[in-house]
Parts: C-alpha cells; structure tokens; sequence
C-alpha cells in the first residue's frame, strides 16, 4: 500500500512537511488575515496529517496542529514561577508626567533627544511563552509579576500563538511575552451566541479573554474566539543579539509571532505626545480594545542603564486613555 512504500522515515519528514505547511497556512490565517489557499486545500492538508499520525501515533510530536485541542480538563492549574519577572508598568494620565517621564530618562541617559518604541497598550490578560528548541512547552499568565498559572494547553488552542518557531536553527529557550485578547468583533459574536444559549454575557472582551483562558478544560477555551500579541521577551538563549525592542520586535514577527501593526519609533516627547494623539484618534477603529499607548525606550543598552522601580521599569511608562463608559450594550436580539 501507500504507507507501505513509503516507510517509516519518509513517513516522519512527511509529517514534518505537512505540520510546517499548516503552521505557514495558519499563520497566513489568523495573523496575516490573507491565506493563501482556500479552505478546502487547507482541510486536504490537515487530514493527511491527521491520518498518517492516526496510523502511526508515535509520529505525532508536541508541536503539531492536531494537538492545539488535546489533554483532559485539569481540576487546578500548576503555579509556574516565571524566570525572569512579568513586570508592571508606570501609568502616567497627564502631559505633564510624560514630560517628567522623558526628562527623568534624558538626564540619566545624559542625552539631548530620546529614541522610544511606541506601540498601542493591549487591554487582555498578560502571558508568557516558552520555546525550547523551537517548540512550544509552556505557557503562563502572568499571575502576580513573578509566579503565573500554566494554562499551556489552553494557549495550544489560540491559533495565532505558533506551535513551533518557524526558524532553522531555534535558540535553545525563548520566552515570549505577549498579551491574549479577544477582537470586538469576535466579542459581539461570542455574546450572540451566549444569548441565543442563555448563557451569560461577557461584560467586556478582556473578562472574555481572562475568563476562556482561565478554563479548566481546553476543549471549553478550543471554543472561544481568542487572539494573541507579542510586545516583549523574556529569557532568550542562543537567539540572535538583538540591540533594541524594535529589533525584537521585527524577530518576533518574522517567528510568525503577531505583532502590533502600528507599532513605530518616535524621537522625545514631541513624538510620544503625536502618537498618544495618533492613537487616540484611531481607537474606536481598532479591532481591538486598548486601554492607553506604550512607551519604550528603544536601545536595550539604555534600558539597562536606567533600570527598575520596584517593579516597573524606568525605560517605560504606559500613557491611558480616560476610560470609555460602559458602552458594550448588547442591542437587543429578537431571540426567537
Ligand atoms: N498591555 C500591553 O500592551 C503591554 C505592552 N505593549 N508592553 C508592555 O511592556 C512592559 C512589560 C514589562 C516592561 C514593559 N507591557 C504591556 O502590558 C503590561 C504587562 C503587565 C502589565 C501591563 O499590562
């Protein structure tokens, strides 16, 4: 038969062209939002797979596809302590502290004009990702700054958050930072559906978020619309040398990791007020809630010069927008 001719080994570099072809396709999906094959083509590819490793379980490997929906429900989740800390950030509400926050971090730097990364503050629930070797092992909420929850299996389950590092030679360990989240648009969706079951309602995407990664049974979260971003790094070892956020940044996105698309870099004060302005006015068009702007002191060499305050960073200050009022309202659906 087929299989037969095939043998064992060609069988394995078979499945292993297969789960990078669909880690390409869902990267193309969910982060890229333009796939480059039709459904159908997809679901030919994800059943081949499916059926080479039914015949022959001992093919299947932790980072393939048809593992993002696997384990059975936990009846707790394990406490992971994070091996570099999950840090906070310093808010500032008023242009009088962003004009604070740069003079404190021009005097220290002892510079005329500062180059931060700006990117937009992601209103979800902060998580950490490790890869060792390029394969996903572990994923954790933040928790407390310094020990989270593993909720890996759920993570397995949000499509946008890669099973495997699409690089050749992967670094030994690398920890991946991000923020899950839920789009507005997925929110409404999953709010309609809640109604039409009698469920209750979400109040907002990010209790949406917290609360479908927070489920005990992965199958439950397999469920829910969730998205992921990356905006930092932990623990890198044997990745390249990346000298500044944007850098890694731009590494992270071409690992297939998403990452903000209006992300930028801006000179001093001036440019930070611009973008929080830029931002500002874009808001209510993103597809996603956030709930300020981000601002990064690029150049890690200088953000290891100015360090921490207890346990946000000097180099960074997240600037908030006023708060929206509760405007989530479920229009009413003629519920049949
Ligand atoms: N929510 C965000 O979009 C976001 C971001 N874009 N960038 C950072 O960089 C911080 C992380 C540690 C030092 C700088 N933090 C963010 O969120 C933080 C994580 C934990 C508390 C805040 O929500």
């Amino acid at each position: 038969d087929l299989f037969g001719s095939l043998g064992q080994p060609n069988l394995a570099l078979r499945c292993q062209q297969l789960r990078q072809l669909i880690a390409q396709y869902d990267h193309e999906y969910y982060v890229l939002d333009a796939p480059s094959v039709p459904d159908s083509e997809y679901d030919l590819v994800y059943r081949d797979l499916q059926d080479i490793e039914r015949q022959h379980p001992n093919l299947i490997t932790p980072d393939s596809p048809t593992q993002r929906v696997s384990g059975s429900a936990a009846n707790a989740f394990n406490s992971i302590t994070h091996r570099q800390a999950m840090l906070s950030l310093n808010n500032a509400f008023e242009d009088s502290e962003l004009e604070a926050f740069d003079k404190r971090v021009r005097e220290a730097l002892g510079q005329e004009q500062v180059e931060y990364a700006v990117e937009p503050k992601f209103d979800g629930l902060a998580i950490t990702l490790t890869y060792e070797n390029g394969i996903f092992t572990q994923g954790a909420t933040r928790g407390d700054g310094y020990t989270g929850e593993d909720v890996t299996h759920n993570l397995r389950t949000v499509r946008s958050i890669p099973m495997r590092l699409n690089c050749e030679n992967a670094p030994k360990l690398l920890e991946v930072r991000g923020e899950v989240l839920m789009f507005k648009r997925d929110f409404e969706k999953l709010n309609q559906a809640q109604l039409a079951k009698g469920e209750k309602l979400f109040a907002n995407p990010r209790n949406a978020a917290a609360g479908s990664l927070r489920q005990l049974d992965a199958k439950i979260t397999a469920t829910r619309p969730l998205s992921f971003f990356a905006y930092g790094l932990g623990v890198a070892d044997g990745a390249p040398a990346l000298g500044s956020h944007s850098m890694a940044m731009d590494y992270l996105a071409n690992l297939y990791f998403p990452v903000s698309e209006v992300r930028q870099l801006v000179m001093g004060v001036t440019g930070l007020r611009d973008y929080y302005q830029k931002i500002g006015q874009l808001r209510n068009e993103l597809p996603f809630d956030i709930d300020g702007v981000v601002y990064k002191v690029n150049q890690f060499n200088q953000q290891n010069e100015l360090g921490f305050v207890s346990r946000a960073p000097r180099w960074a200050i997240a600037h908030k927008f006023p708060a929206q009022e509760a405007l989530t309202v479920v229009e009413d659906i003629n519920v049949q």
